[in-house]
């Protein structure tokens, strides 16, 4: 049976849910299309499909980030669960760097953990501009007849995104259970139409530059046998039609799209803003990775070096306890790839934690640069500092 076509009635936007480890953001994300499901636009997505790998399954947590999607009255959304787990931060970077808006999500009972500060971080460095805030298992809170302890949590959540230049007194806070949603109870049910709204209202339709040269950032790659492979991610900018000709910069490879599909629905055109399948015709296998960049050919220049102002993290911050030198090879984070580089800091020689810094860095491969894009470093598994490239040499 052919398979039906998808069709642009709506703006479309990338969210997703972030914010540290069990807090709720599956749970909450299948919430969503449930609530969404039974007001006929969607379908319910359960949250054993979103967590569906026997790992996640066997350990409860998310580690792959999952995409779903949705419809409101105004808008069609592609949402990213991303994970939690300080393991997987690198996944949730992956996700993030796809996003228009994010819904953090803050246990109303715990309020903010180390991860829910370094998603907003990492948030704000991979350049999602909007956020809007899930106070979740407010169920949970013994509030009394008061709610004193969720208003403090509010108080710090907004303090948290101001510190990261989000605005935290304007930012929509809804206070939601994802789990009582899920059962059906109307209250709550009602605290998810409310967060729908917040995301309708204030995360703004961007401007997508459908006419600039194509790019998409690899996210997933999938081969299919006897065809090609799959790549998978969110278009950058520009627009894609099968039968165009791209390149694979990373894999040095040059192709053509024989298909494209969003939500597994074909369409004839992808443009800035889709999230999308592309087939690509006799691509070997293992030859293209996450972090790869599909783009119209000869259109972007890669390059290796670059300089950056670079925030190096406090300790407090979960960052380094000791100064950085030149020679430091951390790993940098860049759109949806992640390359070791050199750091040179010129006559300054050292940065502490806590500085902010202008570096020159060589990164280990060339990948497309352009000045203004915003990169994370990480090192043995946590953040050590958040950057812009101010120029590309
Ligand atoms: N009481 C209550 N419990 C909830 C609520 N939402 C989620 N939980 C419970 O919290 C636990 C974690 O939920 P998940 O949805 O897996 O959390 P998560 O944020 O996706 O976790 P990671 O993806 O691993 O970071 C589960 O036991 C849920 O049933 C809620 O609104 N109220
Ligand atoms: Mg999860």
């Amino acid at each position: 049976m052919p398979k039906t076509a998808y069709v642009r009635t709506k703006p479309h936007l990338n969210i997703g849910t972030m914010g540290h480890v069990d807090h709720g953001k599956t749970t909450l994300t299948a919430a969503i299309t449930k609530v969404l499901a039974e007001r006929g636009s969607g379908t319910f997505v359960p949250f054993d499909r979103i967590d569906r790998a026997p790992e996640e399954a066997a350990r409860g947590i998310t580690i792959n980030i999952a995409h779903v999607e949705y419809e409101t009255d105004t808008r069609h959304y592609a949402h990213v669960d991303m994970p939690g787990h300080a393991d997987y931060v690198k996944n949730m970077v992956t996700g993030a760097a796809q996003l228009d808006g994010a819904i953090l999500v803050v246990s109303a009972l715990d309020g903010i953990m180390p991860q829910t500060a370094e998603h907003v971080l990492l948030a704000r460095q991979v350049g999602v501009d909007h956020i809007v805030v899930a106070l979740n298992k407010a169920d949970a809170v013994d509030d009394g007849e008061d709610t004193v302890l969720t208003d403090l949590v509010e108080l710090e959540v907004r303090e948290l995104l101001s510190a990261h230049g989000y605005g935290g007194e304007s930012v929509p806070v809804v206070r939601v259970s994802g789990l009582r949603a899920l059962e059906g109870d109307p209250r709550w049910t009602a605290a998810i139409d409310a967060l729908l709204d917040a995301v309708d209202t204030y995360v703004p339709m961007p401007e997508r530059y459908v006419d600039a040269p194509f790019l998409l950032p690899v996210e997933n790659v999938l081969t299919i046998t006897g065809r090609g492979i799959v790549v998978t991610g969110a278009v950058e900018r520009g627009t894609i039609r099968v039968g165009d000709r791209v390149e694979v910069l990373g894999a040095a490879v040059d192709t053509v799209v024989t298909g494209l599909e969003t939500f597994g629905k074909p369409m004839a055109e992808a443009q800035a803003g889709d999230n999308v399948a592309l087939l690509l015709r006799g691509v070997p296998r293992d030859a293209v990775r996450r972090g790869h960049i599909v783009a119209a050919p000869g259109s972007v220049v890669p390059s290796r070096r670059f300089s950056a102002r670079v925030y190096v993290l406090s300790s407090g911050e979960g960052g380094r306890t000791t100064p950085v030198a030149t020679g430091y090879r951390p790993q940098f984070y860049i759109r949806t790839a992640d390359v070791v580089g050199d750091v040179d800091l010129g006559e300054r020689a050292v940065a502490r934690p806590g500085d902010t810094v202008t570096m020159r860095v060589e990164l280990g491969r060339e990948v497309p640069l352009e000045p203004g894009l915003g990169f994370a470093i990480r090192e043995g598994g946590r953040t050590v500092g958040a950057g812009t490239v101010t120029s590309v040499d």
